[in-house]
């Protein structure tokens, strides 16, 4: 029982369960992310319900979890018709649903697939809980977001401040890859990771790591560790060779970024996260510019972002990349802007 409380403390970063509690939904819960996903934020003490969304096996999976003698009430969701209640009053809407790469595909590759899926989920959303915070996790993150955003302004319910492209996967790789490197605990680690989330546009800022990295190591090494973070991802699909991409270790980030969130909608802030989000007028003296999404470190408060944190000084290699990632992740958001535009879901999921 101790084991298991620790654990709780673990899993939610956290101090002793909050009186503030929120209805949170996963939608694809029963997928390679969405059940461990599930499983992690059935021990968070900021939630009071679980809604558990999928088109495939929730009422497994929403039995399963529901008999962990923790405190959030558990209830599975299936299929299109049962949307509507799994997200009624629903404060954060985490999402996915979709389908993972496999080897030799980019995160692009998924867009023709994922793309209209994210679109029918986030119209369903926007009708039932408009208010609520999104965190998208469905791939590719670079033009999904752009195309919720473009879903909720249509129907005219659209917070910049709300809307989240989950990014965690990356800060958590580039924290556990420096940790193993100058040998530390990762829990001590930190580095900010900042653009997008697919290849070149991940970019992490590892001249501010913090322990930070050896005077001494050499730019081809700290090339080499930058391109480690930026295709991990990869390394993990040609490693699960055709069984999918990375699922556990996306749980717990997700988890993790989940836990930021219902911490700053009790009033716990300031938190600090990172995610990819839409510029906005109050932001555009800290992202770069002509770039209308863009993953930077927030600030977290009751109502959503507060502020768009500046990126800190770059290195040169840093700032090499950062011109370098510009097109792709503008030619990504485009892509999802033009999408979205392109008119209504074949089939809606409301
Ligand atoms: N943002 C990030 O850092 C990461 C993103 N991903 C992405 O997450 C997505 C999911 O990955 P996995 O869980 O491994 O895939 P999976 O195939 O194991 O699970 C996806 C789930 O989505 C469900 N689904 C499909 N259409 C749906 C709909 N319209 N409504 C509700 N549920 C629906 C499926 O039934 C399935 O249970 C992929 O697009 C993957 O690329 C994966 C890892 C990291
Ligand atoms: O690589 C993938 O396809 C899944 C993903 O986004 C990640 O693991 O970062």
């Amino acid at each position: 029982m101790a084991a298991l409380n620790r654990l709780q403390k673990i899993a939610s970063h956290l101090d002793p369960p909050k009186t503030v509690k929120f209805k949170v939904a996963v939608l694809g819960a029963a997928g390679g992310i969405g059940q461990p996903l599930s499983m992690l934020l059935k021990m968070s003490p900021y939630i009071s319900e679980l809604s558990l969304y999928d088109v495939a096996n929730t009422p497994g999976v929403a039995a399963d979890i529901s008999h962990m003698s923790t405190g959030a009430r558990v209830k599975g969701y299936l299929g299109p018709a049962q949307l509507p209640a799994a997200l009624t009053a629903c404060q954060l809407v985490i999402i996915p649903a979709g389908v993972p790469r496999k080897p030799g595909m980019t995160r692009d590759d998924l867009f023709n697939i994922n793309a209209g899926i994210v679109r029918g989920l986030v119209e369903a959303v926007a009708t039932h809980c408009p208010s609520a915070w999104v965190a998208i996790i469905s791939n590719p993150v670079n033009s999904t977001v752009p195309i919720a955003a473009e879903v909720l302004k249509k129907a005219g319910v659209f917070q910049p401040g709300r809307l989240f492209g989950v990014t965690t996967l990356d800060v958590v790789r580039a924290e556990a890859f420096v940790a193993e490197l100058v040998g530390a605990d990762p829990r001590d680690v930190s580095v900010p990771v900042v653009g997008g989330h697919a290849g070149i546009t991940i970019l992490p800022l590892l001249s501010q790591s913090r322990p930070p990295l050896p005077a001494s190591m050499p730019l081809e090494q700290r090339k080499a560790l930058m391109a480690r973070i930026q295709d991990a991802g990869t390394e993990v699909v040609q490693a699960k060779a055709g069984a999918g991409s990375a699922t556990l270790s996306m749980a717990y980030a997700a988890a993790r970024f989940a836990d930021s969130c219902l911490r700053a909608m009790s009033g716990e802030g300031p938190v600090t996260e990172y995610a990819y989000v839409a510029a906005t007028a109050a932001s555009s003296s800290v992202v770069p510019a002509g770039l209308p999404y863009f993953s930077s470190p927030l600030r977290l408060g009751r109502g959503g972002v507060e502020e768009v944190l500046p990126l800190g000084p770059l290195d040169a290699l840093e700032a090499e990349n950062l011109a370098a990632m510009k097109d792709e992740l503008l030619g990504s958001i485009r892509k999802g802007v033009e999408f979205a535009a392109k008119g209504p879901a074949a089939a809606p999921a409301k």
